[in-house]
């Protein structure tokens, strides 16, 4: 189970998987120490560090961002990270990872599309390899935009690390949890968790179930904080001490060709060095991988009339530099109560500026009755009118005005959302798992319009109205 503690704890190391110890909260400046004593106290780059080590920044943010927002970290580690081979392209490269969206590799579509969940690989495919790019805008190279990916993989990286150049990694897992080493440490996600890997940490996947499969959104040139929260207060949504994050731990043991796959440009690289990278005996800093469970996030929601914005449901958001306007929200549609009277409880039907990505990790959606499926995928981009399927609509109205509090269980959709319009990678247009029937689910829905009578009644209403007359 995770026990949070306070963040200037020192921990034992404890090597086994089912008994991780992480710190509690988000932004914070972490300490953590695996050998009493490792961690300097009194400067960051001692001459000599404690027990030889060798002292090493990790910036998340330039060195003169506003220190409100200025991210790094401090790593004492047995060997320096630059202790390896030089990078070479790595072979066989995984051609379907995109970190600059063109027209030569992407395509724009306006068109509601839907993907039915993807089977797993047939032949071993470790975390790195099982990735392939959906969509996103903007480039790395420019520390502007973002790219969705999805995941499928079967196989646990061995003597390998990843390190994602391009940016930070927002993982939710959809089946099969993730037992990820980073630098920080120990990092365990089970579907209905996420996890944030933050640009330059190298971290390795294990998959303890085998078979994982999920989605990851990818920012580059933002990285991913806490929402305000305006009028709703100090408390609400997700708290910062719900956020969880490693305790120091290390291997010292030689490990000859092991292997660091940098995602550069969206291009891989691999490096040899004879040692493991996770051998960060003791760090501090505020720049970090985490993790979030989403049951612990405390919705909002209307309570008389109308169905509010789903910003109200954002758990983290990655912001431009334009006031409200994201980058990439991530958003969850948690189980919750509905309470709205006369109100048509489901999402409205829209038009968006922004751009919605959609995923399900359990259960169905409120707004759709089939067809979006645990670990499925949709996406409605700037200004693609979508809404409730034509059987949820009926369904909705035929309950009536008032039909009481109902309560949404044992479901969880989420969204990534994003002001910069996606381009569609051409692999994911081709894809066999395409809804190519999407559109389908809109097409029943009839006109209820009466020039004579102005509000539609349901058969149920009509009937009603019979009787009483
Ligand atoms: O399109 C969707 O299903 C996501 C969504 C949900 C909601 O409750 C309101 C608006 C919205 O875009
Ligand atoms: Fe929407």
């Amino acid at each position: 189970m995770d026990q949070n503690q306070p963040t200037s704890k020192t921990n034992v190391p404890d090597f086994s998987s089912s008994n991780l110890q992480y710190q509690s909260g988000l932004g914070n400046h972490f300490s953590s120490e695996a050998i009493p004593g490792s961690l300097p106290h009194q400067q960051n780059s001692p001459l000599i560090c404690p027990y030889g080590l060798y002292a090493e920044q990790i910036s998340g943010t330039s060195f003169t961002t506003p220190r409100k927002l200025n991210q790094r970290s401090w790593l004492y580690r047995i060997k320096p990270s630059v202790t390896h081979e030089p990078f070479k392209p790595r072979v066989p490269s995984n051609k379907r990872i995109v970190s600059e969206f063109n027209e030569r590799n992407s395509c724009v579509n306006p068109t509601q599309l839907r993907w039915r969940p993807v089977e797993f690989p047939e032949v071993p495919t470790d975390f790195v390899d099982g990735i392939y790019t959906m969509c996103g805008a903007g480039s790395s190279f420019l520390r502007h935009g973002y790219a969705i990916h999805m995941y499928a993989a079967n196989k646990s990286m061995e003597y390998c690390a990843f390190c994602n150049a391009d940016g930070d990694f927002l993982i939710v897992p959809q089946e099969g949890r993730l037992w990820i080493d980073t630098e920080c440490g120990k990092l365990q996600l089970s579907p209905g968790e996420i996890g944030v890997l933050p640009q330059g940490f190298r971290f390795s996947i294990t998959l303890p179930d085998g078979p994982s499969r999920g989605y990851i959104a990818e920012v580059f040139g933002s990285h991913y904080q806490l929402p305000d929260l305006g009028p709703i207060g100090a408390n609400g949504l997700a708290a910062s001490r719900d956020f969880l994050v490693p305790t120091a731990w290390f291997e010292k043991e030689l490990r000859p060709g092991y292997t660091i796959v940098q995602k550069f440009g969206g291009e891989l690289f691999t490096a040899i060095q004879d040692f493991s990278p996770f051998n960060v005996v003791a760090w501090h800093g505020n720049y970090v991988p985490y993790k979030y469970d989403l049951s612990k996030f405390c919705p909002f929601n209307s309570v008389l009339v109308d169905h509010g914005d789903p910003s109200i449901n954002t758990v983290l958001t990655a912001p431009t530099d334009k006031p409200g306007v994201a980058l990439l929200d991530f958003v969850i549609f948690p189980p919750r109560w509905l309470v709205a009277e006369h109100t048509f409880r489901p999402p409205y039907y829209h038009r968006n500026c922004m751009s919605e990505f959609m995923g399900l990790i359990n259960g169905s959606y409120e707004a759709k009755t089939d067809g979006f499926l645990p670990g499925g995928a949709s996406l409605h981009s700037c200004m693609t009118p979508h809404g409730p399927d034509t059987n949820t609509f009926e369904a909705t109205v035929a309950k009536g005005e008032n039909p009481g509090p109902f309560r949404i269980t044992d479901t969880m959709a989420f969204m990534f959302e994003s002001s910069l319009i996606p381009r569609v990678c051409p692999w994911a247009l081709e894809s066999p798992y395409m809804d190519h029937n999407y559109y389908q689910c809109w097409i029943g829905l009839k006109s209820h319009f009466s020039s004579e009578e102005t509000n539609y009644k349901s058969e149920i209403q009509i009937k009603e109205d019979e009787t009483s007359n």
